[in-house]
């Protein structure tokens, strides 16, 4: 039996719009620093962005690393920081979750822990990449079945499937000791379906835009930067790129196809500690 999906009323003629916000990593203390930047204060000049540009989404995706400290504050400083965008919120675990905590403290009117959302002509999946006690990720069995019984059950739907973990290299040997291990394997898998036409995630801090060509078509591939710190694309070690804290908008269109982009905040306010080695 699968789990009641959260259904928007959209016309099926009508793109789905949605905006996603990632890793965040979030602390108790809304003072606190992740490597130099003020985490709270990157995530709200994010959101005060997309407030400003108006964009008539329908809906966010929050794709995991809500909190640094797994703390039950930093779930409530979230709920409370996209409290003013009046929008409602569908989430999903990152490694820096502890997913029993999050479901219990990701409270509120507008946010939403469903694994899948209909709206428009779409189905949207959020998938749980992580693995416990572990920074990378792996698509278990359920996740799979869950994909295969909500496609079965939807097939006349396009299909995005959400999560936190990269299934494909980033191409920073440091960062991807921590991608989604059967990446590849899943990837194969889920382009079987001619209902998937889009992948999207978050975990490396860096925009990723590629194309998987599958049996069916292209599937788009996304990664979005996170709303605090940023890492440096291509690099083997640690290293942080000086790029601002961004955000993804999503237009899912009727006929299939994603348009998509990611932005970033103005100015140069959240700059991160140069020489900082990890953390
Ligand atoms: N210097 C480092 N070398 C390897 N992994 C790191 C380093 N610093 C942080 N990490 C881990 O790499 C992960 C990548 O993104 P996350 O925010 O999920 O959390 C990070 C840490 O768990
Ligand atoms: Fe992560």
């Amino acid at each position: 039996m699968l789990k009641a999906a959260i259904s928007y009323s959209i016309s099926e003629a009508k793109s789905v719009r949605i905006v996603q916000v990632t890793d965040p990593h979030l602390f108790a203390d809304p003072e606190a620093q992740l490597l130099g930047v003020n985490t709270a204060q990157s995530l709200g000049a994010v959101l005060n962005t997309i407030s400003a540009v108006n964009y008539p989404a329908h809906f966010m995706l929050a794709t995991g690393d809500i909190s640094q400290d797994y703390s039950i504050e930093s779930y409530h400083n979230f709920v409370n920081a996209i409290k003013p965008l009046d929008m409602p919120c569908h989430y999903l675990p990152g490694n820096h979750d502890d997913p029993r905590i999050m479901n219990l403290h990701m409270q509120g009117s507008q946010v939403f822990g469903q694994k899948r959302i209909l709206a428009g002509n779409w189905q949207i999946i959020m998938l749980d990449s992580t693995v416990r006690g572990r920074p990378g990720g792996h698509m278990s069995e359920a996740e799979l079945a869950l994909i295969e019984n909500a496609i079965a059950e939807e097939p006349n739907r396009h299909t995005l499937l959400v999560m936190h973990h990269n299934p494909v290299l980033a191409g920073c040997t440091w960062l991807d000791q921590h991608c989604m291990d059967n990446g590849e394997t899943f990837i194969a898998q889920v382009a079987q379906y001619p209902q998937v036409k889009g992948l999207l995630w978050g975990h490396i801090h860096q925009n990723v835009e590629t194309e998987h060509f599958g049996p069916h078509g292209a599937i788009k591939l996304m990664a979005t930067p996170s709303t605090c710190i940023q890492f440096k694309p291509k690099s083997p070690y640690f290293a942080l790129d000086a790029l601002q804290p961004g955000y993804r908008l999503l237009e899912l269109k009727s006929d299939g196809s994603i348009l998509t982009n990611v932005y970033r905040v103005p100015g140069e306010n959240f700059s991160p500690d140069k020489d900082a080695g990890g953390y």
